[in-house]
């Protein structure tokens, strides 16, 4: 054979698809006698080519909790998909690419976590996503409720405050909806919070826990300054400084990236973050705690975020508020009043 033509076979074996009809006697990759039987459990991420999703699949590929990881999106996932796989740690990546793989990406999954969507440019709000992203993830869930309606749901795709809701009433027309197990992810908004409070003590972020409440969206937004750990007094002009930087964290993201998007690293650290606890919760751990947007009766919106508690059935117990101060009191106001319509919003998106 001519050393041209070996080449040429050689790369047409390199090639997935030809490498299995070219050459029987060469081993493929089903052949290989590891199939990633450790146990763990499986996480779908749905959106995972994007500026979170990316990130997100690196962080959950190395978590040790993970066994199987799918990776689905409508573009790019083969791509992504590949190179993560390539990680010399447990999990087992498969990735799946349209809406004709959406019933394999979800089937089994203990755990879905969702980026997809189309993030902010400087100048949005969240709420200015929701006539695209409310469909995107109204199609997601009915995936979810058809192919995997025991998995928990971590919600990213804003505005959460409104995907929340319309994740619930299509679970609900489904008749798979249980609360316990839809979680909407605030843990950026607590991320933050950790570090503007760290900086302003003058102490190590990893030893702060900053309690917020509300949604998550500007003045929904609530840190519970008054409940700090360790327990710390700050000054009126501090109060200001971290509710304001808290609330509009988002928006300082977006407005550095300067129409490229916004939060994606620091957003899919949050996310694992939380994914973590909610497996960690899974397995049976005691005592996680975080905080999240979830179906309550804390006060007498159907959704509001709070402390909760992760178990083998999702979020099982549901933390009070705890005593708040005057400014508190008047920030759950403001908070109630626009929360009350992002909600809304969300229902009537698929009842009407
Ligand atoms: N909850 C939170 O704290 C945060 C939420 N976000 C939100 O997360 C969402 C994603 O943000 P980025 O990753 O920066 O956006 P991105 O545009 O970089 O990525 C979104 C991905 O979703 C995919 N996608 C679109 N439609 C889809 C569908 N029907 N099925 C599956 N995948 C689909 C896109 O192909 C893309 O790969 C945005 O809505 C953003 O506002 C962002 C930061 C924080
Ligand atoms: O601000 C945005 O649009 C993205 C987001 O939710 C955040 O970074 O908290």
């Amino acid at each position: 054979m001519e050393a041209n033509q070996r080449i040429a076979r050689i790369s047409a074996h390199l090639h997935p698809q030809n490498f299995q009809e070219e050459d029987r006697s060469l081993l493929r990759r089903d052949d290989c006698r590891a199939k990633g039987g450790t146990p763990g459990f499986k996480v779908a991420i749905l959106g995972a080519a994007g500026g979170i999703g990316q990130p997100l699949a690196l962080l959950m590929k190395m978590n040790p909790l993970v066994s199987a990881l799918h990776l689905y999106d409508v573009v790019n996932s083969p791509g992504v998909t590949a190179d993560i796989s390539h990680m010399d740690t447990a999990a087992v990546v498969h990735g799946f690419l349209g809406q004709s793989q959406l019933e394999s990406a979800l089937t089994g999954m203990d755990l879905v976590i969702i980026p997809a969507g189309v993030p902010r440019k400087p100048g949005m709000t969240r709420d200015d996503l929701f006539k695209i992203n409310a469909g995107i993830v109204k199609t997601l869930c009915e995936g979810i409720a058809k192919f995997c309606p025991n998995a928990i749901v971590n919600l990213i795709s804003n505005p959460v405050n409104s995907t929340v809701p319309i994740a619930a009433e299509v679970f609900k027309k489904a008749g798979t909806y249980d609360p316990k197990r839809l979680l909407g992810v605030t843990m950026l908004d607590v991320v933050r919070a950790n570090t503007f409070v760290a900086e302003v003590l003058g102490i190590d972020p990893r030893d702060v826990d900053v309690p917020v409440v509300g949604g998550h969206a500007g003045v929904t937004i609530l840190p519970l300054l008054s409940q700090v750990k360790p327990p710390s007094s700050f000054s009126r002009e501090e109060i200001d400084y971290l509710t304001n930087r808290i609330q509009d964290g988002g928006t300082e993201v977006v407005q550095a990236k300067a129409g490229t998007g916004s939060a994606t690293l620091s957003m899919a650290y949050a996310a694992v973050k939380f994914a973590d606890a909610c497996l960690r919760g899974l397995r049976g751990d005691a005592g996680v705690v975080e905080c999240a947007f979830v179906a309550s009766q804390v006060t007498e919106l159907p959704f509001f975020a709070t402390k909760v508690r992760l178990g083998r059935t999702g979020a099982e117990e549901i933390y009070q508020l705890g005593p708040l101060n005057e400014y508190e009191r008047s920030g759950l106001e403001k908070a109630k009043k626009e929360l009350a319509e992002s909600i809304q919003k969300g229902i009537s998106f698929i009842r009407k």
